[in-house]
């Protein structure tokens, strides 16, 4: 395969895997945006974490939040897990990686908080753990994964809900999860900004 064959290819491949999402997640998304606002409403937090590429994606989301997405409205509370670097060097250093995300949760949680988790494999030991802080913490947890979900079935309850993406690259399931996380901005949106009255 030449290379403009292989740049075709990645376009192929991923108009497959966005029509295959937007069957499977369309249902979890809406409820995913229904829980996030009715933490917004409450007056709790939303917490997100992810390592590498989904780091970014957790503090590109946690911005939107917090500044705003595509129209002014108000502020809402979100902190994301893996930005601040002292944290994540000392607790990393002192009680080891896979608690980087833990702590914070213990630290910061509150009951009818949300936390974000990404892993495209469903199986980073932080974020799995993360996953347990908030259940402790009396948090839902929204998750987003590919890989048929790894580690994560096993962590996550039946008041939690899971995007996984039907795919089985990283790199693919990184490009929806951004897109994923758009949807939940637009969601929140329309509703805060009054969409749908
Ligand atoms: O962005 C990429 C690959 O596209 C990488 O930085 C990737 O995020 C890292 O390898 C992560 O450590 C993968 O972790 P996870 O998604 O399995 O939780
Ligand atoms: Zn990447």
């Amino acid at each position: 395969m030449d290379l403009k064959n292989r740049i075709s290819q990645h376009f192929e491949d991923s108009a497959e895997a966005l029509a295959l999402s937007t069957k499977i997640l369309q249902e979890p998304l809406a409820k995913a945006t229904f829980a996030l606002l009715q933490a917004i409403e409450q007056g709790n937090k939303i917490l997100a974490c992810g390592n590498g590429g989904s780091a970014a994606d957790a503090q590109h989301f946690i911005a939107e939040l917090v500044g705003r997405f595509e129209r002014d409205r108000i502020p809402l509370a979100g902190i994301a897990l893996n930005t601040d670097t002292s944290i994540l060097t000392a607790v990393g250093n002192d009680y080891g990686f896979d608690q980087i995300f833990e702590r914070q949760v213990q630290a910061l949680g509150m009951p009818g908080d949300i936390l974000v988790a990404i892993t495209t494999s469903g199986n980073s030991p932080n974020v799995i753990k993360a996953i347990e802080a908030a259940h402790a913490r009396g948090m839902t947890v929204i998750a987003l994964s590919g890989k048929k979900g790894g580690a994560m079935n096993e962590a996550l309850t039946s008041n939690d809900i899971h995007l996984c993406v039907p795919h089985d690259r990283t790199m693919r399931i990184q490009e929806i999860h951004i897109l994923l996380l758009h949807i939940l901005c637009d969601g929140i949106d329309a509703f805060l900004l009054g969409d749908f009255s």
